[in-house]
């Protein structure tokens, strides 16, 4: 199709409030100069006003007048658009079969033809995170919701305050950054695995336990986060109850009611100040995530110790670097901030893709076994007490394997934990072959695109780890959205996937995953606050390993 052009004359778009006004003071005109009473012209005005504004923004404009109106739109009445059928389905689910039905670019609407493009184009996707990021920022909604949690840090940074925050954060990341702090998360994951192992022996036969994991997981990730991120111990692993990670518990209640004052609060900022029981949690949890922050800074910045190997500290270093060669630096509030933002994107991310990655492994054994097998040909020391306990664990590399390499991915992809992305457009500009006017909101959702068959092919629907291995031809970089890409992809993707992977190398030598049945699927109960979340978490049956052993030698002896 050709490209369609944005006219020049700027399209007419009536807004609400100003029309009532001008058609009150029309009544006015109008009952004095004629027989009619003000209320009379009033509610005549009125009913002309209000039905004509509706019509208009629901079946005029957008589709004779609006510069989208060439873009393939999704069937349904403008009127209240698709958004019923997004809030029954799961976030992405929708947008997923557009996309299949519709191509890689789709209108939708929200109530009164209120239009939202979903992009899944592979040139427009470069176009958006690659060549021209900064023309996309998050719509100011967003940003001012997620600030509460996450601070003013790199994330919710736009232009040039990004760029600078980027450059400074990025060695933090590096690969070689991260091999440094990896004796950290494989720390962290033996004692959650001991703790287990001490859990388990609390049940009744002593082998197998029966408990919900993302909770355990989430501890772990913060107790990492706090550890490799900015050298704090805070240890909720053993201390569950303790004040920032209670914190986090507050801002992810699923109760419709907590459900519906965050949508709300995303489009009407000023609902945060309602005296409501979830306004009053996210205002205790900010105030407690906010000091845990300023906390970690003034030590740091107190204590800038060259030995210590934290990303923090780096980024403290470099600052006191930038300061002495008259540069401006970060300040005390930005770096504060990016404490904030590295709390809260920094672990419950992780945990809920580990989480999600065990469920799979439950319920495809054959995959549990073909990893466990490759763990213990690669790392037999591992599933060994003493072994493990004495050998030097800075050694090892678990990006070494191949498999657990293909698992994580297609975990991340079949289920991405940041399910979408929203952005808003400073500037024109064109995806695919439309010209996109400034304003438009647009949304990237990981959770259609990973599974779309136009990329992935017939079996997209499927988990299947081995995929990795034979990539259609019709793969793109683009099709795995799972950390997006470009500048404003996420900076700690290293961290995480080696995270996730020495998580899962130490929980496959040491335990086996099964379903719990006696409770509903989780991938049916899945939630979204930026996170796409097991509702009820995940509760498996989880089995020492050593057990299973002694059965299957018990069992080779008796035959
Ligand atoms: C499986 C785990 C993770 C997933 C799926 C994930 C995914 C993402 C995604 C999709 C974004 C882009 C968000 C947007 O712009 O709307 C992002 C950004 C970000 N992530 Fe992650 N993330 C994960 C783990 C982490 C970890 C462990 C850290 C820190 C240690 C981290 C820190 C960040 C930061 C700081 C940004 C903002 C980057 C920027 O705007 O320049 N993430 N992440």
């Amino acid at each position: 199709m050709a490209a369609q052009r944005t006219t020049s004359v700027a399209p007419f778009k009536p807004r609400f409030m100003p029309l009532m006004l001008t058609a009150t003071l029309a009544a006015g005109v109008v009952s004095r100069s004629s027989s009619l009473s003000t209320a009379a012209a009033l509610v005549l005005l009125y009913a002309v006003t209000v039905p004509s504004y509706v019509i208009y923004w629901s079946w005029i404009y957008p589709y004779y007048i609006s510069p989208l109106r060439h873009v393939p739109t999704v069937p349904g009445n403008p009127l209240y658009g698709q958004m019923f059928e997004i809030l029954e389905n799961e976030v992405g689910v929708c947008q997923r079969e557009w996309h299949k039905r519709h191509g890689p670019i789709v209108r939708y609407f929200f109530p009164l033809g209120t239009e939202r493009l979903s992009i899944a184009d592979d040139d427009a996707l470069k176009q958006m995170t690659i060549k021209n990021p900064y023309n996309y920022p998050k719509p100011l909604g967003a940003r001012k919701w997620m600030t509460r949690i996450l601070g003013e840090g790199i994330l919710l940074a736009e232009g040039n305050a990004h760029v600078h925050q980027r450059k400074a954060l990025t060695p933090g990341f590096s690969i070689g950054s991260i091999r440094t702090l990896a004796p950290i998360f494989w720390r962290k994951s033996f004692l959650m695995a001991k703790l287990w192992d001490q859990e388990i022996g609390r049940s009744k036969d002593k082998k197998t336990g029966t408990f919900e994991v993302l909770e355990w997981l989430n501890r772990t990730t913060l107790d990492i986060i706090c550890e490799a991120g900015f050298g704090t111990e805070v240890n909720s692993l053993e201390n569950p109850e303790t004040p920032l990670r209670e914190a986090y518990r507050k801002v992810f209640v699923f109760d419709t009611l907590s459900r519906l004052m965050h949508g709300l609060q995303t489009l009407f900022p000023l609902t945060k100040y309602i005296p409501a029981k979830m306004n009053r949690d996210m205002e205790a949890s900010r105030g407690i995530i906010l000091g845990s922050a300023t906390k970690i800074i003034k030590e740091k910045q107190a204590t800038a110790n060259p030995a210590d190997k934290d990303i923090l500290s780096l980024l403290v270093r470099d600052n006191l670097k930038l300061q002495a060669a008259g540069e401006a630096g970060l300040s005390f509030e930005t770096m504060r901030d990016q404490v904030m933002t590295f709390l809260g994107a920094g672990h419950d991310t992780t945990a809920t893709g580990v989480t999600w990655t065990l469920h799979l492994l439950s319920k495809h054994l054959g995959v549990q076994c073909k990893l466990r097998e490759e763990i213990r040909k690669h790392y037999p020391f591992l599933f060994d007490r003493e072994r493990r306990e004495n050998f030097d664990i800075s050694t090892i590399d678990p990006d070494h394997l191949p498999y657990l390499d293909n698992v994580c991915r297609e975990s991340l992809r079949y289920i991405p934990p940041i399910p979408m992305t929203v952005r808003e457009l400073v500037e024109d500009d064109k995806l695919g072959d439309y010209v996109v006017p400034k304003g438009t909101t647009i949304l990237v959702y990981s959770n259609a695109i990973n599974r779309l068959p136009e990329y992935w092919g017939p079996t997209a629907d499927e988990f299947d780890p081995d995929r990795w291995d034979r990539l259609p031809d019709s793969y793109t970089t683009n099709a795995f959205m799972t950390f997006l890409q470009g500048p404003r992809g996420c900076i700690g993707r290293k961290f995480a996937e080696t995270e996730m992977k020495i998580l899962l190398c130490v929980l496959l030598s040491q335990f086996t995953f099964a379903r719990d049945e006696s409770v509903q699927d989780p991938e049916e109960l899945k939630m979204w606050r930026l996170v796409l979340r097991p509702r009820d978490g995940v509760q498996l049956k989880v089995t020492k390993l050593i057990f299973l052993f002694l059965l299957v030698l018990n069992f080779n002896i008796m035959t």
